[in-house]
């Protein structure tokens, strides 16, 4: 399998340089020359199959001859170790929990494929790789956590100051290790674009072996793929139609779905949940794409003004505005609605969202009309790491996972620095 640039189809770049690359060199996002369609009987075999056989099965056709067979195998056994389970809320809603990872976010499923793909690549390379990754709360703990100690490669984290939760703070700052996490003063899309920038910095890159870890970086997104397979090997009724709302902030998860749909997947519509940063349920409204600063929200690891794969989700479909509306639909909440919905779900359920999942909830509730249909909403994260925010709203205490309790007595370290690109490649050039 080959790729190409988003900006460019001249060129095409093999898995390895994809992975190694990070994000073209043309500003691009690498996305497969072709998607392939997952025959009859892969469907068949999906209801018994695990996450990670999901996984080799699915990526076997986009690496390549980059990694063996008996390498992805591993890859996927070893990265995908924990569940993804499909739990029902109300009758034919489904909440697909993807929290059971070390870092308790979705996020760990990409950061840990991803990690074991370069860490394979790292051992054949005399340069160190720099993981440049900006987060807004639970890619950046993911992904340190995906390559703690992993040798030949160095993280460093730019998250934005005063904009996530305590524990993902926590999270984010006490690694240590091969682990730098940036405070940087501004937002998510700042931390972003500072990374972009960095991409592009000839005189750095001369310096630096420097790459994304973020869901830019294609061995990030692609096993946010896997676990839509896998929810939908678990519906007993798999007649009925399929619709699938999304929280959504820079889109690498939704797109992981489209990519799913294209592969086979009968998902009948996505639904684009998003929180006050509303621009991609905006141009699903008008057809008109404008990004713009983001607010804060208590959703905060959606909030994003300026979402790096709606390139991708474009080029899928050839930036045919009635195909996109046909297969995503949008929607978005405010923090009182979001808030809200937690106690009503709980009120009524017993189920505790956290606010993400809360938007996605919500999402589907809206979209979800007929009753010949089943409801998925992704649960993103575990409303522990939101704590503050849903204690006072259901006003029960939230259990912490192990993980989290361990990282909340570390000491923090962090290094502050502005959002101007002088200050990052500064900090870089020091290194
Ligand atoms: C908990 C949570 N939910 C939803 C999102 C949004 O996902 P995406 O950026 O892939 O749209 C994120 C961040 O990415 C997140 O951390
Ligand atoms: N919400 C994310 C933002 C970065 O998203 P990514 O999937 O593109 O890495 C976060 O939690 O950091």
């Amino acid at each position: 399998m080959k790729y190409f640039s988003t900006n460019n189809k001249g060129l095409r770049y093999s898995f390895k340089e994809a992975v190694i690359k990070g994000l073209a060199p043309d500003e691009g996002l690498f996305f497969p020359e072709s998607i392939p369609h997952l025959g009859n009987d892969f469907f068949s075999r999906l209801p018994n199959m695990s996450l990670s056989e999901i996984g080799y099965e699915v990526s076997k056709h986009f690496v390549g001859e980059d990694i063996t067979d008996t390498v992805l195998k591993e890859i996927t056994r070893d990265a995908l170790n924990f569940e993804t389970p499909l739990v029902e809320v109300e009758k034919e809603v489904y909440s697909l929990e993807l929290f059971y990872g070390p870092t308790c976010a979705f996020k760990d499923v990409g950061a840990r494929f991803m990690s074991r793909c370069l860490g394979a690549f790292a051992k054949q390379s005399k340069r160190k790789i720099t993981i440049l990754v900006a987060t807004s709360g639970d890619t950046g703990s993911a992904v340190a956590n995906g390559f703690l100690g992993v040798e030949g490669v160095d993280v460093i984290i730019l998250y934005p100051k005063n904009k996530v939760s305590e524990i993902q703070e926590q999270q984010l700052t006490t690694m240590g290790k091969n682990i730098t996490a940036l405070e940087v003063n501004g937002t998510f899309d700042d931390c972003q674009a500072l990374v972009k920038m960095a991409f592009v910095d000839e005189d750095l890159n001369k310096k630096m072996n420097l790459t994304s870890a973020n869901s830019i970086n294609i061995a990030r997104l692609l096993p946010q793929s896997f676990y839509y397979f896998y929810a939908w090997g678990q519906l007993k009724d798999k007649e009925k139609e399929i619709v699938i709302s999304v929280p959504s902030g820079n889109y690498g998860n939704l797109t992981g779905g489209l990519l799913a749909k294209q592969m086979g997947l009968p998902i009948s519509v996505f639904i684009a949940s998003a929180n006050k940063n509303k621009v991609v349920p905006d141009y699903l409204a008008s057809g008109k794409y404008e990004p713009r600063s983001s607010f804060s929200t208590i959703s905060n690891a959606m909030d994003v003004g300026a979402p790096s794969n709606f390139a991708r989700m474009m080029e899928m479909y050839q930036k045919e505005y009635k195909q996109v509306i046909r297969d995503i639909k949008g929607a978005w909440f405010s923090d009182q609605e979001t808030k809200h919905a937690i106690l009503d779900v709980y009120e009524r359920t017993g189920y505790i969202l956290d606010p993400h999942g809360a938007i996605g909830y919500l999402g589907l509730k809206k979209h979800l009309r007929s009753n010949s249909a089943i409801g998925i909403f992704l649960e993103t994260a575990h409303p522990a790491k939101f704590k503050g925010t849903v204690e006072e709203v259901i006003n029960v205490d939230v259990e912490i996972p192990t993980y989290l309790k361990e990282c909340l007595e570390k000491e923090k370290q962090s290094v502050v620095i502005g959002k101007d690109y002088a200050d990052l490649s500064a900090f870089l050039l020091r290194k």
